[in-house]
Parts: structure tokens; C-alpha cells; sequence
């Protein structure tokens, strides 16, 4: 059914990503579609990011008046939750609570009054601070030993800038934290048309890492559609970007072509070692996305607490091949937009222990630092995704 109101399309929304979509993607298509002014378009946006973003804080002040939920139709719980998240917004009663009440009379008429009743009767109430921060309380413990504390997650909370990453140069954008890294603060546009690559500055660093030279071979490993790679082969690098998903790399040739870049994309399952080298080898690994709960704020609700020590280990195998495909005197960077102990930290650790030939070299972070070991952990901080680098120099001379 079609949606008439932006309530209406983000209650529709939610209900897709309870059943196992993307928010960012079924918000990117719905939006697409329909030619609403700007601010209605904001508001579905606010309205679904905000709902899923605080999701337990949510649930947690409708508990005192619905004690069980699950009993409700998921379409008149998601209504409640949105009306929740306009109150916790400070949108005032009168602006809030007939809107949901009018939604929901569409669709389950005798539940109307319940609706009404609760969103009345919401008072602020102090939450535990996992519960404020809407994270799973594994994870909670799990950062609270790693991390000491929590304050860096609200970050993850915040609506996120728009970030793009210049291919060649541009005029009148406010720049962001990195050369070549602007915000992006008009509606959305034909990103490629403008030489512009919409790019988290966490995760462009990860390829400027490398520091490519000019006519330099670059693997990109687990290249997926090349965002990085972009970046790199608009400095001049020759690339060769990696990936197991063919259809990933035929949406990156596409883009590629009408940025006017070169990228060669070799389709591999890179737990299979490589029949190539280079003296630069970039390893962005598939991880838990643990970072990127921003974006991606429904991710925090999927993952179990078994989640890290079984990416970690696929990363590991894959820094492997990625740790053969490397020159002697070369450089491999290994990053992941994770934030954890067993990604990041625990695979260098194991990985240096069964290579001596590899030496982890120091490089000066130009953003905010979360955690330094042998690696740099970055803080989601100011709009940035949390992400994990490690740059390693392959230190013997064997050929
Ligand atoms: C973090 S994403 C990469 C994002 C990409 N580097 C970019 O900047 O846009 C991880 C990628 O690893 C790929 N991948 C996962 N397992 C793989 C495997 N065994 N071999 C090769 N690629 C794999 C996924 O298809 C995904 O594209």
C-alpha cells in the first residue's frame, strides 16, 4: 500500500526492516520515488534513523503502560514506538499523539484509544545506560572492558553529515576531516556527474593509508564495488580491486566508467591465496560493522556475541593471502569499520605472531583516536564511522 504521510511511509518502512531489510537502502529507494518537498523527505528520514537509533530507550518508556507488547499487531508497536521517538524529540503533545491516533485507525480502528492513551502518558524516566544508548548489553559489557567506558557510542546516536570524497577537484564544499574529504550539505545528487564519491572520512583514510604513488601497483582486496579504490586510482595508482561478489564489482565498474576511472575488478574468493603481487595491498576485510551503527543503526539489534570471534577469524585467513600478495619492503594496511577487541586488536596479534616478517609501522591518526595498540581504533566521533587500521611492512628481503 502506498504511503500518504511521511508517518505513514516510515511506519511502513520499520516494519520492512523488522523483517530483515536495510534501513539505508529502503530509505534510499522509497525517497527516490516520490517527489514530496524536502522537509517532508527529512521528516521520514528523522522519524525512521530516530526510531531505530534509540529503539531500547523507546521500549523502555512504553514498558510502565504496555507491559507486553508482542501482543500488539507489529504495525500499532511501530506506531507507538514513532510516537515515542516524537515526544522523546520534544515534538509537543498536540503536534504528536492524533497524528499516530488517525495512522493507526487506518489499520486496527479498536487499538486507536490505546494509542492515544499511551503517547498521553509517556514521563521522562532515568534509563540504565545501555538502555540509553539503545545497544545490546553484550556489547556493552564487551566495550566497557575494552574501551573503559561508553561515552564514545553516543556518537553512534547523532544524525550523520553526508560526507563525499573529491575524484578530481571541486569548488564551494565545506571541507571535511581529510584532503580530499568535503560535506555534502545540499539534497542528494548525481554524485559521479560531479567527480564525488559519497564516502565516510573513516573510511577513506583506510586507502590513503597506503599512500599510493602515481603509476604504483595497488591490490585492493575485498574491494567490493571500490569505493576505495576510486580514491586511489584518481591518484594516479594502478588498481586491481578483489572481491567475491560479481555483482558488487559490475555496480563499481559502472561507477568507475562514469567517474571516468580506471579500476581492474578480478572476481575471487580471497581465502584462496592470489597469483599476484604488488608492493602495496590494501585489506578492507568483511567485519561485524560494529562502527557503523550510525548508518546502519539496525545492524546493532542483529549481531550476537559470537559475531566478532567468527568475523575475526575469516579476516585472519584472508590477511593471510593478503600477507602473501605482498612484496618484500611492501606495505599492508588491514582495516575494518569495526569496533572490537577480536577484530582489529585480536587478529594483528595472532596475525604478528605467526609472521616476523611483518613489523606494524606507527603513522600519525588525523582523526580522533579511540584506542592505540598495534593498531589505531577511531572514535565515531563528529559524523565518523568507527574503524580500525593496522599498517604492516613486509620486512624480509625473500623474493
Ligand atoms: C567491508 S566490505 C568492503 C568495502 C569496500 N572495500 C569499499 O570500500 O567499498 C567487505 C567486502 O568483503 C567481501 N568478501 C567477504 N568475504 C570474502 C571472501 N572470502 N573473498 C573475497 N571477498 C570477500 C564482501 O563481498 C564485501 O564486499
Amino acid at each position: 500500500m502506498r504511503a500518504r504521510t511521511p508517518r505513514g511511509l516510515a511506519l511502513r518502512l520499520l516494519l520492512e526492516v523488522e523483517r530483515g531489510g536495510r534501513a539505508q537502502l529502503l530509505l534510499d529507494r522509497a525517497l527516490s520515488r516520490l517527489d514530496w518537498p524536502e522537509r517532508d523527505r527529512a521528516y521520514v528520514t528523522h522519524l525512521v534513523y530516530g526510531a531505530l537509533r534509540h529503539l531500547r530507550l523507546l521500549d523502555f518508556h512504553l514498558k510502565p503502560w504496555l507491559p507486553r507488547p508482542e501482543g500488539l499487531p507489529p504495525e500499532v508497536r511501530w506506531a507507538l514506538r514513532l510516537g515515542a521517538w516524537e515526544w522523546l524529540s520534544g515534538k509537543p503533545d498536540h503536534a504528536r499523539v492524533s497524528p499516530w491516533v488517525e495512522e493507526v485507525k487506518g489499520i486496527y480502528p479498536g487499538l486507536a484509544g490505546l494509542v492515544n492513551a499511551v503517547l498521553r502518558r509517556l514521563i521522562p524516566q532515568e534509563a540504565p545506560e545501555c538502555v540509553r544508548l539503545s545497544l545490546p548489553d553484550w556489547l556493552c559489557q564487551a566495550w566497557r572492558a575494552f574501551f573503559g567506558d561508553l561515552a564514545f557510542a553516543q556518537g553512534f546516536n547523532a544524525p550523520a553529515p553526508l560526507f563525499v570524497t573529491a575524484l578530481r577537484p571541486v569548488e564551494g564544499l565545506r571541507p571535511g576531516p581529510l584532503p580530499h574529504s568535503y560535506l555534502w550539505e545540499g539534497p542528494k545528487a548525481d554524485f559521479s556527474a560531479l567527480g564525488l564519491q559519497p564516502q565516510n572520512p573513516a573510511s577513506l583514510f583506510a586507502a590513503q593509508l597506503l599512500q599510493a604513488r602515481p603509476g604504483e601497483r595497488v591490490l585492493d582486496l575485498c574491494g567490493g564495488a571500490g569505493l576505495k579504490a576510486f580514491y586511489l586510482a584518481a591518484q594516479g595508482a594502478e588498481v586491481v580491486s578483489y572481491d567475491l561478489n560479481a555483482k558488487r564489482q559490475e555496480a563499481g565498474r559502472r561507477t568507475a566508467r562514469k567517474l571516468g576511472l580506471s579500476v581492474a575488478y578480478r572476481t575471487q574468493d580471497l581465502r584462496n591465496p592470489l597469483s599476484e603481487r604488488a608492493a602495496k595491498v590494501l585489506l578492507d576485510a568483511p567485519c561485524t560493522g560494529t562502527g557503523t551503527f550510525r548508518g546502519h543503526p539496525e545492524l546493532r539489534y542483529r549481531l550476537k556475541a559470537e559475531d566478532p570471534a567468527r568475523m575475526a577469524a575469516l579476516q585472519l585467513r584472508l590477511l593471510e593471502t593478503a600477507a602473501k600478495a605482498t612484496e618484500p619492503g611492501g606495505v599492508l594496511v588491514y582495516a575494518v569499520c569495526s569496533l572490537t577487541e577480536e577484530e582489529g586488536e585480536g587478529v594483528a596479534r595472532a596475525f604478528l605472531q605467526r609472521h616476523p616478517e611483518f613489523r606494524p609501522e606507527p603513522f600519525a591518526c588525523p582523526l580522533p583516536v579511540l584506542k592505540e595498540g598495534l593498531g589505531v581504533y577511531v572514535a565515531p566521533e563528529g559524523g565518523l564511522d568507527g574503524f580500525y587500521y593496522l599498517r604492516l611492512r613486509r620486512v624480509d628481503s625473500k623474493a
